[in-house]
This record gives C-alpha cells, structure tokens and sequence, in this order.
C-alpha cells in the first residue's frame, strides 16, 4: 500500500529547511501589505524547499500560505508544506487557493524557487485591459527585461492558471505575467526575489498608467534594453 508520505520521513537537513522556509515566507507576507499590494487575505507567497540529498528536484517542497488567513495571523507555523503536484504534507490549515499554481510553476520551471500572486490595483487594471505593459522605462528594463506580458484568462480550480504562467513566462524575460482579468503573478530565484518582481510590477504599472495620461510614452530601442537589464542583473548592488 502506498504510505501516505509525512514530513517526518525526510531527513532532518530537508525538516531544517523547511522550518528555515517557513519563516522567510511568513515574514515575506508582511511585505504585500507593507506595501499596498493586497487587501484583506488576497494574494499569496510561496518558496520552494529543494532537497539537498536529492539533485533532480523530484523530492522538493514548497512553502505557501494557508488560505483565507488574515495577514496579522500568519505564522511560520501556521505555513503550509505541499509536495511539487500540490498535495498537503504538513499543516494544520488548508493551503491557498492558488496551490495549484505555484506547484504547476515549480514543477515545470526548476530554476524557480519562489512564487508571488497579488492583486494590486495597477498591475490589476492592465490585466483587465489585456494588455502588455510596454517597456518604456528604465527601471522596466533593468528587472524585467522588456515587456510585463498578458497571460490567458484561467479559472482558479485546477492547473490552468500555473499553465498560462509557465507559457507566458518561457517566452519572456520578465518575471511577472499578468493573468488577463485577474492580476500578477511574479517567480524569482527565491521569494523575495518574487516579492520585489511584484513590488516593482505594481510601480512599473503605475508610472506607465501616469504616462499614457499625459501622452504617448517612448518605447526604449531593443539594444538598450538588453544593456540595462544585462547591466542590473549582473552588476547592480553588492
Ligand atoms: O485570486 C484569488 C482568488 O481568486 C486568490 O489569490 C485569493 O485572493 C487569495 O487566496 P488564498 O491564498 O487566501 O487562498
């Protein structure tokens, strides 16, 4: 009969990691409102936990958000683990309802090792409108790339929408997509690498609104593009 797995049959370098992932993400969850990019319980934080003794990624975990849990509740322990096809493994609360995407991302992107959904209201606005958002700035450049690309329209409830995310995300160098009529979701190396896409999704969001009010806003040539995002992802900082 198939043992139904626990976390108490990893070692104790995988349990170490876990408690260690537990931790970041709740603290991460603090960040979303810190920085208005969520009301009430919307939005969630994942990280991936990767097993150190097992280097194909088949035995990693994850740590995301128990579902519907206000943010001043969130706890290390109140995280939930799930296994990379978006089963519970550990915790006494129900997992987001947004599971299912995460999982989709990290079983499908390996370099991946953290995922982030809000639904602040700039970013939110252009995935109503179905468009990308142009890369006309700098600072859009230097993080994302290029463009913040439209995503397909997908209903919560199965793997459609981490789908769309992995579709659209394979064919750009941004790490955010905007899920068309329902908001960004950000990957990053970590998740405050995804926490910072996100920040910076909603900022880019907005300024490139303000622009369109005022006029008709530059793209930037490709070459410079590229020289400003090789520069910021390989130089930028300490
Ligand atoms: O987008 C949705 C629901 O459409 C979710 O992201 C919720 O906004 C947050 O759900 P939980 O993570 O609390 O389950």
């Amino acid at each position: 009969m198939n043992q139904q797995r626990t976390l108490e049959s990893y070692p104790q370098s995988m349990r170490d990691e876990v408690q260690r992932a537990r931790q970041e993400v709740a603290d991460l969850h603090a960040e979303l409102p810190r920085y208005e990019l969520v009301v009430w319980t919307a939005g969630n934080v994942s990280q991936r936990v990767r097993h150190p003794e097992v280097a194909d990624g088949s035995q990693d975990l994850f740590v995301i958000k128990p579902s519907g849990v206000s943010y001043d509740d969130l706890t290390p322990e109140s995280m939930v683990v799930c296994t990379l096809d978006g089963q519970l493994l550990e915790g006494e609360h129900a997992p987001s309802s947004d599971t299912a995407a995460h999982a989709y991302t990290y079983e499908h992107m390996p370099e991946v090792g953290g995922v982030v959904h809000t639904h602040s209201t700039y970013a939110t606005a252009w995935a109503a409108r179905g468009e990308d958002i142009p890369c006309v700035l700098t600072m859009m450049a230097d993080e994302f790339g290029g463009p913040i690309p439209i995503g397909p329209f997908a209903i919560i409830g199965d793997d459609s929408i981490g789908r769309g995310i992995v579709a659209t995300l394979r064919e750009s160098r941004s790490p955010a997509v905007l899920m068309a009529n329902h908001g960004p979701f950000t990957i990053g190396k970590d998740a405050r690498a995804a926490v910072k896409a996100a920040v910076m999704c909603e900022e880019v969001a907005r300024t490139v609104h303000i622009a369109q009010q005022l006029g008709d806003p530059q793209p930037i040539d490709p070459t410079k593009i590229d020289s400003l995002y090789e520069r910021y992802q390989n130089v930028y900082g300490q």
